[in-house]
């Protein structure tokens, strides 16, 4: 497989996974893509059901990195999903399953689902790809003898996936930059109690649109990148999407009963039977997988865009107008790792919106840069988003508040505040037949405030967490300016 920038005019393109693995956005500022999807069968799909979710991560991975035999990927993905790893599982199905599916109960004539994604080390769906990041990242480093400084941003949760992924691995230094002041306190305790020599906190002072910027502005500097060997984790890398995709096959293959596999024992893809996702959105990475899994004939009827008051992609699904908001227009919620106003995966779909026409995707994100968005309304392109079966909506702190009351009194589960914004959102979009599944992104005990504040209550906490905020914190305050933060890492990078 091979990968081409966005905006088309990266130097000696197409790519190889492999070559496209360590660092961010492709040289001329776009993002990586596949030059094509590969698609998959109905028979495949009925094989990937066999599977674990280890060997079906394997089998996903193949077909986007033909560059890594088989056997290196098998024992990579081996080595990543094992229960060990993922064991914080709390409510269904043995923690083998990785990613379980928890019914929560009939709505609207059909079934409301969870997809739990966050029983990995830090308790956020980003365990999923950044596990594999790691040990995707020493296998390349050791095959070059290299060392790597990753430079990432977050919003509250890719930045502990990617610490707790990268603590202690040789050659690895991870400067990872969040918003001052703007986490929950159990995000900002994950992240800067980590005492380990290559882990290095920089809280900013902005919001998380200004740390990604920060990013994208030194993975734009394609001299002080390749002096200071800078990588990135974020979903601007091609691989942190690329593993997501393959919990939608997970959530897809658990979501029908062996009857229904047995009822479509002979059916063309076209023929078996749908569902609906649900994702809680800010950088459009998750639903950008489930796009692309959807791209690969997974039968997917909708991809529930769900926003908070932080909406710029709500308002784009509804109205065709995408228009970024400043630092001083985005909200700070208690959905807090969702606070953001520039969505970086956004991109890639527009690029396939747009029929792959690199020229208009850069004309259209220079828009972006000079007058704040572009808008699509009344064009042929709007008209075409919902042939890729994308819809939205957006919630606010009520919201939240009012759903996570309602899924824990109907149903005995307590979820936390982003998922809340997904339940609330999915339920507008159920349809009799055709299951819903809302992508749980993170665990509640990183949000107990809005936990007690909505059932009075704190939330469950996991052994290895209890007393984390009390523990000694880590971190360097800094402008929101590039400049200082390059200062920062030619200082402490790794040679
Ligand atoms: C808990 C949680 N939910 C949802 C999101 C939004 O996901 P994405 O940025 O991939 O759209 C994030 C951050 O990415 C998150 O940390
Ligand atoms: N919500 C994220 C923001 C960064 O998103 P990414 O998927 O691009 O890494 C966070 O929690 O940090």
């Amino acid at each position: 497989m091979k990968y081409v920038s966005t905006r088309g005019a990266a130097a000696g393109q197409p790519h190889s996974f492999l070559d496209i693995l360590l660092g961010g956005l492709a040289p001329d500022g776009g993002l990586f893509m596949p030059l094509d999807y590969p698609r998959i069968t109905a028979d495949e799909l009925r094989h990937f059901r066999t599977l674990d979710y280890a060997a079906l991560a394997c089998e996903i991975l193949a077909k986007f990195a033909d560059d890594i035999d088989r056997d290196t990927l098998a024992a990579l993905t081996r080595r990543t999903y094992t229960a060990e790893v993922y064991r914080h599982t709390r409510r269904a199905g043995p923690a083998s399953d990785i990613t379980p599916l928890s019914t929560l109960g009939s709505e609207g004539g059909t079934t409301l689902s969870l997809l739990e994604l966050s029983n990995g080390p830090t308790l956020a769906f980003k365990d999923m790809a950044m596990q594999l990041l790691g040990n995707l990242f020493e296998h390349a480093l050791a095959r070059d003898h290299a060392t790597l400084n990753i430079v990432g941003a977050t919003s509250g949760d890719t930045g502990s996936a990617a610490e707790y992924a990268m603590r202690g691995k040789r050659g690895v230094r991870v400067f990872m930059l969040s918003p001052h002041n703007k986490m929950s306190a159990f995000q900002r305790a994950q992240m800067y109690s980590l005492d380990d020599p290559n882990i290095f906190n920089l809280a900013v002072q902005g919001v998380f649109d200004d740390c990604q910027d920060i990013v994208k502005a030194i993975s734009n500097d394609a001299a002080f990148k390749a002096r200071h060997r800078v990588g990135t984790v974020n979903s601007i890398n091609w691989a942190r999407v690329v593993a997501q995709v393959v919990y939608y096959f997970k959530g897809y293959l658990a979501a029908f009963d062996d009857a229904a596999w047995q009822a479509h024992a002979e059916a063309p893809l076209e023929a078996m039977p749908k569902v609906s996702f649900t994702v809680p959105s800010g950088n459009f990475g998750n639903v950008c997988a489930g796009h692309i899994a959807r791209m690969m004939g997974l039968p997917i009827a909708r991809l529930v865009v769900a926003t908070n008051e932080n909406d710029v992609l709500d308002e784009f699904f509804r109205t065709g107008a995408y228009r970024v908001r400043s630092a001083a227009e985005t909200r700070q919620t208690t959905s807090p790792s969702m606070d953001i106003s520039k969505a970086s995966n956004f991109e890639r779909f527009v690029f396939d919106l747009f029929e792959r026409d690199s020229a208009r995707v850069a004309g259209a994100f220079e828009a972006v840069a000079s007058q704040g968005g572009f808008d699509l309304g009344g064009t042929p392109e709007f008209d075409a988003i919902k042939h890729y079966g994308f819809v939205s909506g957006r919630s606010n702190h009520a919201d939240r508040i009012a759903t996570i009351r309602d899924v824990d009194a109907r149903y005995r589960t307590t979820i936390d505040t982003h998922t809340a914004d997904g339940v609330c959102v999915a339920r507008r979009y159920l349809e009799p037949g055709v299951p819903m599944i809302v992508l749980e992104t993170a665990q509640p005990v990183k949000f107990g405030e809005t936990i007690r504040e909505a059932l009075g209550h704190e939330p469950d906490r996991p052994a290895d967490f209890v007393g984390i905020e009390a523990l000694p914190q880590h971190v360097t305050v800094v402008p929101a300016e590039a400049e200082r933060v390059k200062a920062f890492v030619a200082e402490h990078s790794a040679d």
